[in-house]
């Protein structure tokens, strides 16, 4: 059996995927949080509310990283870039779900997952890449003739805008229509701010509540509208997904890997 350690231990999603990893029966090796952070020194499995696990909240990566095989990650990107780092001196697989990277930051991971298997996955939910094939094929079917728009929603704690779920959308459908997401991404309509082009794909971001994450892209035609949503009415389809991007990485060739490699849905 796998040895996980999970980041963010005390935080929504590291919580879930301690439970996650218990229900799957996997070994929880250790649990890490922030220095200074008021639950380090507790129980893992009380804090996450499975039960004692006998393994104590820790600030000490370098130790938590030696005594796992796998570190599943949810905290964000410049914390997971550390870790991946630490992972790869102590050669260990890494799985990361934070989000909110910038493409320099995303190149950067790809480059220290050159030594170690790692798998970076803005949703581990199987529908929402399940979502991300189907948007690759619509887009390319429907072409330029549809506008595309993309909404989402998530609580009021979250920090980064818009979802990476949402940017991985923008950018399969841009790809799919031979754009650069880069380049036609609009993020902000206010004031005179001219017609819609053609190629530009709006992104709107609702933040509030406990709504754990709706993602929505339409495909607006003239008298037609596709709306391809995804409504995660709870996080344990991430952390189950977390363990088994976990079970599968552990022993793959180095490299950056993501869920529809995890999935096999490339
Ligand atoms: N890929 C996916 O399927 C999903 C990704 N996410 C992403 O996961 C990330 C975390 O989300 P939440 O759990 O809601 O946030 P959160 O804020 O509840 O949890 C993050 C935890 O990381 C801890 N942390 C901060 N610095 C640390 C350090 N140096 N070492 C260890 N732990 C540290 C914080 O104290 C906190 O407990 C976000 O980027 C979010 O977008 C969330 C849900 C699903
Ligand atoms: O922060 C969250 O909660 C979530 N973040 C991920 C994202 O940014 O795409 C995935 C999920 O929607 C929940």
């Amino acid at each position: 059996m796998i040895k996980i350690a999970v980041c963010g231990a005390a935080g929504r999603m590291g919580q879930r995927i301690i439970v996650a990893a218990v229900e799957a029966g996997c070994t929880i090796s250790g649990a890490l949080e922030r220095p200074g952070h008021p639950q380090v020194g507790q129980d893992a499995g009380l804090i996450a509310g499975c039960g004692q696990l006998g393994v104590a909240i820790s600030d000490d990566l370098n130790a938590v990283v030696e005594g796992c095989d796998v570190l599943i990650d949810f905290t964000t990107p410049k914390i997971s870039l550390k870790n991946l780092e630490v992972c790869g001196l102590k050669k260990k697989s890494i799985v990361i779900g934070s989000t909110g990277f910038t493409p320099e930051e995303r190149a950067l991971a790809a480059e220290l997952a050159k030594d170690i298997p790692a798998v970076l996955a803005p949703n581990m939910s199987v529908g929402v890449n399940v979502c991300f094939k189907m948007l690759k094929d619509l887009a390319k079917t429907l072409g330029d003739d549809f506008d595309v728009e993309i909404v989402e929603l998530h609580h009021n704690k979250k920090k980064d805008s818009p979802s990476g779920t949402a940017v991985r959308m923008g950018e399969v459908v841009a790809e799919a229509l031979g754009r650069d997401y880069n380049q036609v991404a609009n993020y902000h309509r206010e004031g005179i701010c001219g017609e819609r082009t053609k190629e530009e794909i709006g992104m709107q971001t609702v933040r509030g509540g406990d709504i754990v994450g709706e993602h929505t892209v339409y495909f607006i035609g003239m008298g037609e509208r596709i709306e391809i949503s995804h409504r995660a009415m709870s996080r344990d389809m991430f952390s189950r997904g977390s363990i088994r991007a976990a079970k599968w990485i552990v022993g793959k060739q180095p490299g950056l890997y993501d869920m529809q490699d995890v999935l096999g849905l490339k």
